[in-house]
């Protein structure tokens, strides 16, 4: 069932069981053991660290954001077919996937908003979640009594469009809870 996140200034769409299991297990048994995952060292307040992730990019053009430059691979067939069905149901077009592996619950991503220049004014973007069940936080970047937080079921799709990454950032945290590792997707339209 596809519900809309209520939220300020944000466009949240997310479906909980968007893909049907025996496809979003295959797609997980497939990206996890055949992607070329790595982990990419990141900068932070001038000092360099290993990102607590893996990512991989799938699509035909590069992606850059903070001090990384990440050189794509052609979407494999699974991959390829799912984006097909998101452009549908979003009427968006995508030509990059960033891919995230995260391992285990000390693995995660901070607080940011994707607002790169080459993503445009309003990007629409595309997440897909695997594996492991994890909490997504959502925060207003000035009015920081506005949260909200739920869970990313597997199989789910969230959408995040309109003026979201203007006015909110959003992170994926650790957790101390015993996880299974998840795969995030997230389709992404880089301009020229
Ligand atoms: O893993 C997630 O659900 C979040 C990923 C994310 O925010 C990103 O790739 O920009
Ligand atoms: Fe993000």
């Amino acid at each position: 069932m596809t519900e809309e996140i209520y939220l300020p200034q944000a466009h949240l769409i997310y479906n909980a069981n968007f893909l049907d299991t025996l496809f979003s297990e295959k797609l997980f048994q497939q990206l996890y053991t055949e992607t070329n995952w790595i982990q990419e060292p990141i900068k932070i307040f001038g000092k360099e660290m290993m990102q607590p992730r893996l990512t991989h990019l799938f699509g035909e053009r590069s992606y850059s954001y903070s001090t990384i430059i990440m050189n794509p691979e052609p979407f494999p067939e699974m991959l390829q077919q799912l984006k097909n069905n998101l452009e549908n149901f979003t009427k968006s077009t995508f030509n990059v996937c960033l891919a995230n592996l995260y391992r285990d619950g000390q693995d995660s991503m901070g607080w940011h908003s994707d607002d790169e220049k080459e993503l445009g004014e309003n990007p629409t973007i595309a997440s897909i979640s695997l594996g492991g069940e994890r909490m997504f936080h959502l925060q207003h970047k000035t009015k920081k009594e506005l949260k909200q937080k739920f869970v990313l079921a597997p199989g789910s799709l969230l959408i995040m469009a309109g003026e979201t990454q203007h006015f909110w950032k959003h992170q994926l945290p650790k957790t101390k809870k015993q996880v299974a590792p998840r795969i995030n997707l997230t389709f992404r339209q880089i301009l020229d």
